[in-house]
């Protein structure tokens, strides 16, 4: 444990102590008593008979209007407070190419969306990667069909997709970037339905050369209207993940999808379910994927507005994608629904009946002590890094000047300084944790224990 706390504690450390007038690094940090084989069988999912077939294939998608391109950066100049007026310290614009994993349960809509964005008049060109399993790349031909301008096409093949994709991914991005770096803005990743997110957003994490060069965007999962309850609630066997739940678990945009075909009620309840497993990420509904392209592209990874609305929101924020004149109370008031929250003054727990996946969400004025928030988080992702699917947080730090911005996708963290507090900004913490069995007071408990 020593170990694992020292190194966060290097990661938070680094920051406060670092040489004035240089440059902030980002910084990731793998942590390596959770990062071996054991752990991984997590994301090994045990579909021997799709397993063998998988491939990645990925296409440049020239779209014909050229606009200038969206910069997805944290930049910030700021004049240290450390007393010294004179002396400038800059966080550098973050300049990676931008990556949108798209994901979704089986038939929900993920093609459809990706045809929808490739077919749309934004003016980036896209990288498409597409994961599929089977022997015959039909969404490729899918996605071929419906689009124009396509410069250049890769084809790669796995194994299973779950023990491998890391590799793969890991070549086919490297190769993109090597070989065909200026010709695409944007890189989308679509997984196969079966797929758990979480491998696939590690890899943007805990790869050296791709974190380098590609910066994870967003994570934007289908659920479709009609059919997503029934796979919630399927019971998997012990350590069988229900990828459905995990889909939606690492969302950052999470799109309802074929809202035609179901009735309002169900949709409400729904909704309703979706929120308790992820209150943090941002939700639509949709009729055949069609949402606004900035909804779904330059999200901009730590999103932490969205931090903010969720952790204030009592009441699900969402946005109707034409639909205003649904829902406005189904939080508390469906008669059909038998989840209920808890909600306390500055921290929510939602229970749900889904398999034990939830939100807890923590927010509170003060300042950090470094060496027992470096104890506690080390401690909790030690013992718990396998239940904690998502963390993000803002955090007020003792004697740093900036907000410090981190996010953990199980054992791998990662942290950044953000931009200075204001003069007569409250310094107020903020952390969402999204993962199974998460305890919502031991956790605010813990958190408020590391407050000066
Ligand atoms: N009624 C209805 N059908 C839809 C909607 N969106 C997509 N579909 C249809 O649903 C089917 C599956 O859509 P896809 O986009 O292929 O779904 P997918 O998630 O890529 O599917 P997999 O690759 O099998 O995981 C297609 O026939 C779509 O035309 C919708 O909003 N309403």
């Amino acid at each position: 444990m020593a170990s694992l706390s020292a190194e966060i504690a290097t990661t938070f450390l680094s920051f406060t102590s670092r040489p004035q007038n240089s440059f902030y690094k980002i910084r990731t940090t793998v942590l390596p008593v959770f990062f071996k084989p054991r752990a991984r069988n997590l994301f090994c999912k045990t579909t021997p008979s799709l397993s063998s077939s998988s491939s990645f294939q990925s296409k440049i998608i020239a779209v014909n209007v050229l606009k200038p391109h969206r910069r997805f950066s944290v930049s910030a100049t700021a004049t240290t407070a450390a007393g010294d007026a004179d002396v400038e310290t800059m966080i550098p614009p973050d300049n990676r190419i931008p990556a949108t994993i798209i994901t979704g349960f089986l038939g929900s809509g993920k093609t459809t969306l990706l045809n929808h964005i490739l077919t749309a008049d934004h003016g980036k060109r896209i990288a498409v990667i597409e994961n599929e399993y089977g022997e015959v790349d039909i969404d490729g031909s899918l996605v071929a069909a419906k689009t124009t301008g396509a410069e250049d096409i890769v084809m790669l093949n796995n194994g299973c997709l779950c023990c491998t994709v890391r590799g793969d991914l890991v070549r086919m991005i490297s190769e993109l970037v090597s070989k065909k770096k200026g010709r695409f803005d944007h890189i989308v990743i679509e997984t196969t339905g079966l797929a758990n997110p979480a491998p696939i957003i590690q890899t943007f994490y805990a790869e050296d050369s791709i974190f380098n060069e590609v910066k994870l965007d967003g994570v934007v999962t289908l659920v479709d209207a009609k059919h997503a309850g029934f796979h919630l609630d399927e019971v998997k066997p012990k350590g069988v993940v229900n990828e459905a739940v995990e889909q939606i678990a690492y969302a950052d945009r999470i799109i309802v999808n074929k809202t035609d075909l179901v009735r309002e009620t169900q949709l409400a309840s729904l909704v309703e379910r979706i929120r308790n497993i992820n209150r943090m990420a941002h939700m639509k509904r949709t009729e055949f994927g069609k949402v606004d392209l900035d909804y779904v592209l330059g999200i901009g990874g730590f999103d932490l507005e969205r931090i903010e609305s969720s952790v204030n929101a009592d009441v699900a924020k969402e946005d109707h994608a034409g639909h205003d004149h649904h829902l406005h109370d189904h939080d508390h008031h469906d008669e059909h629904d038998h989840k209920h929250e808890h909600h306390h003054d500055h921290h929510s727990h939602d229970h749900t009946h889904d398999p034990g996946v939830s939100s807890v969400s923590i927010v509170c004025e003060g300042s950090l002590d470094l060496e027992k928030a470096n104890m506690w988080l080390g401690t909790l992702l030690l013992e718990r890094s396998e239940d904690i699917y998502r963390m993000k947080g803002l955090l007020s730090v003792e004697g740093m000047n900036e907000r410090f911005v981190f996010q953990g996708v199980h054992d791998i963290f990662q942290g950044s300084p953000d931009r200075l507090w204001g003069p007569d900004e409250p310094r107020v913490n903020k952390i969402v944790f999204i993962g199974k069995n998460l305890n919502g007071e031991e956790l605010e408990k813990g958190f408020k224990a590391c407050l000066l």
